[in-house]
């Protein structure tokens, strides 16, 4: 790939929204759907979603262990869903949420972000827990093949705060990952290709975003709760490079396409009073 995550980032979101949809195919929604919790199911599942969504929306977003749980049939679903998406417009950010050390990490950003690799992405989301250093196999191949990355911040669940909020040397550790994700982001047109993830969910932040210059993946939309009104309360009356994400509120739509679909544009539609820029 020739141009940065940044700037296909930047591209997608102006061309189709600022939407990120994921999809996770919990039992309970395979059933709603109609369908068997097998690898089968799971496909008729991923393959909806492609249909109704990866012409429309700017990033789908599988998430991993809902494939894993199947085996290897449910990776090779993935890896389908992975190819399809890709080939029908949208960004795929899978959702693993990895973090471990030297070449351990190094082998998982070959999984994940080497060209040619079956389950490379456009992005993946990465764990910063063992120190945001250990990190660098992955962000420094995600730069060099024209991928992105994004590090857990502030996640959107409860039990984050404690070890986010936490202050270590003067500033909270989520504010850490910020400095580091903007060290890796500077000088970066238009945008850096290491992005945070900030839960939509999560109240004041507290964080200084101003020279971030990378990109915020904000779960927690519609089942944790979250709302548009939200998205100014946690970033601000216009936040930049703001990536709203929701998952089982658009999934519950389906299977009917036309509906998933629709579901989907709603929510991108309902998100333009955001001002999100
Ligand atoms: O990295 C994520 O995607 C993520 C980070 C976070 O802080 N909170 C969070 O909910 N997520 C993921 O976003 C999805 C949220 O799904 P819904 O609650 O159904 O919209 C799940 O796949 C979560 O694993």
């Amino acid at each position: 790939m020739s141009a940065s995550f940044g700037a296909r980032l930047t591209t997608a979101v102006s061309l189709r929204g600022p939407l990120c949809v994921g999809v996770d195919p919990h039992p309970a929604l395979l059933d709603a759907w109609g369908l068997p919790a097998t690898a089968a199911g799971l496909e008729r599942f991923a393959l909806t979603c492609v249909e109704a969504l990866a012409g429309e929306v700017a990033v789908l977003k599988p998430q991993s262990a809902f494939f894993e749980a199947y085996g290897s049939a449910g990776v090779a679903v993935l890896e389908r869903l992975i190819a399809e998406a890709r080939a029908a417009g949208a960004l795929v950010l899978l959702d693993v949420k990895r973090g471990d050390i030297g070449s351990t990490m190094a082998a998982y950003a070959e999984a994940y972000l080497a060209d040619g690799s079956p389950l490379a992405a456009d992005a993946v989301t990465l764990s910063p827990f063992l120190g945001f250093g250990s990190l660098a196999p992955a962000v420094d191949l995600a730069e060099r093949t024209g991928r992105g990355v994004f590090v857990l911040a502030l996640t959107s669940n409860p039990e984050g705060a404690a070890v986010q909020r936490a202050e270590a040397g003067g500033r909270s550790v989520a504010q850490a990952m910020v400095d580091e994700a903007a060290a890796r982001n500077a000088g970066a047109s238009p945008l850096g290709h290491v992005g945070l993830v900030v839960g939509a969910t999560v109240g004041s932040t507290d964080l200084d975003l101003s020279g971030l210059h990378g990109a915020i993946l904000a779960p927690g939309f519609g089942a944790q709760g979250a709302t548009v009104a939200d998205l100014s309360r946690v970033f601000g009356p216009s936040p930049r490079h703001v990536l709203p994400s929701s998952s089982r509120e658009i999934l519950r739509h389906g299977p009917d396409v036309t509906a998933l679909r629709a579901a989907a544009l709603r929510m991108r539609d309902s998100l333009a009073v955001a001002h999100l820029h």
